[in-house]
């Protein structure tokens, strides 16, 4: 059944404008970002000034918009706090982004620390990654600002913001600047940061695994590009994969740039979190895609911070998805 265009409306467009602010302050920061104003969090991963920043004016706007919602957000105020130095380049980053009233830097944390919240299966609440894709930023390449409306452990809203996604991956020197958004049953949409006018997207038609090129994280530590391989070998996938940081894989896929998008396990103790796939997830499926785990089961946003119950991810067109679990189970088992 198709949703009426007016569900969720009103979440809709303030999680737009909020990501879209929060996208366009990475885009600033990354100009004038130094290396002092990226820190290393405990699992070694980085965090910058505008993942803090982002975190920050996006709680805020949903605080002001509905402020009966819970947020799980990725990151936490506590190295701002210990470091003043750091927090108040971070709240100059918010009062000069948010074109609001200029909040201090207790608010500002305080804002930040809204993204708390445990999670779960009943009820609703956000969930935000202000910069998924941390060390696609840093580097210059993909990254998303996602965001998420989760209610009784299903994914209602998503939009990424993905501010250095070419419009038509196959002009990459031409406009940059994606942003998708899906509701259940209502469809998936693309437009850039620039014009407000939506497009429909879909995921590939192919109903051959070999006729599509696969996706997957740059990064070897975070989806076992081997075992990829292997699998694009089995399926006769012979186009080279696209390596691509944070959600934005999601994006290409949901348009068709993509067939698959592959993210295979490194470790046995790793648990994926909601934030890095609840957007995402839903704008694939709504652009006609099938997203599973490696087992094949559906993601469980309702369980918490991460998707304890899955391993990995297996997003692809609806008319290849079971050739690829094939694939997947038989060399995974
Ligand atoms: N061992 C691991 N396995 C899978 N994902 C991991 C990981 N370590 C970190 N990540 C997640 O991978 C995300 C980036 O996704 P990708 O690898 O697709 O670019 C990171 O998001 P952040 O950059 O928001 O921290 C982080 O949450
Ligand atoms: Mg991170
Ligand atoms: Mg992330
Ligand atoms: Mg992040």
């Amino acid at each position: 059944m198709l949703q009426s265009s007016a569900y969720l409306a009103a979440e809709k467009k303030v999680a737009i404008a909020a990501v879209l602010t929060a996208s366009r302050l990475c885009q600033s920061v990354f100009k004038t970002l130094v290396s002092s104003e990226t820190v290393l969090k405990g699992d070694k991963s980085p965090v910058t000034v505008a993942d803090f920043a982002a975190q920050s004016l996006v709680n805020r706007a949903l605080q002001r918009h509905f402020p009966n919602d819970a947020i799980v957000g990725e990151e936490d105020a506590a190295d701002l706090h210990a470091d003043p130095a750091l927090r108040d380049r971070v709240l100059a980053l918010v009062n000069a982004n948010s074109g609001e009233a200029a909040v201090t830097g207790q608010e500002m944390c305080n804002f930040i620390d809204l993204g708390s919240s445990a999670g779960g299966s009943v009820g609703r609440f956000w969930t935000l990654d202000p910069i998924d894709g941390t060390k696609g930023f840093l580097r210059g390449e993909q990254y998303a600002v996602c965001l998420a409306l989760i209610v009784d452990g299903k994914v209602e809203l998503g939009v990424l913001g993905c501010p250095n996604l070419p419009v038509d991956l196959s002009k990459p020197d031409g406009e940059r600047g994606s942003l998708f958004v899906a509701t259940r049953n209502g469809g998936a949409y693309q437009r850039s940061f620039s014009s407000e006018i939506l497009h429909k997207i879909h995921t590939t038609n192919a109903d051959k695994a070999s006729n599509t090129k696969f996706c997957e994280s740059v990064e070897a530590g975070h989806s076992s590009q081997s075992d990829a391989a292997n699998v694009a070998g089995l399926l006769g996938i012979t186009q080279q994969s696209i390596r691509m940081d944070s959600q934005c894989k999601y994006g290409i896929l949901s348009r068709g740039d993509a067939g698959i998008y592959l993210r295979l396990p490194v470790s046995d103790t790793y648990e994926e979190k909601i934030w890095d796939h609840a957007g995402g997830s839903l704008i694939v499926e709504e652009s006609g895609g099938v997203v599973t785990d490696i087992e094949g089961m559906p993601l469980d946003f309702g369980v918490g911070r991460t998707l304890k119950n899955n391993k990995g991810v297996v997003a692809a067109g609806k008319l290849i998805h079971t050739e690829v679990m094939e694939a997947v189970n038989y060399l995974l088992e």
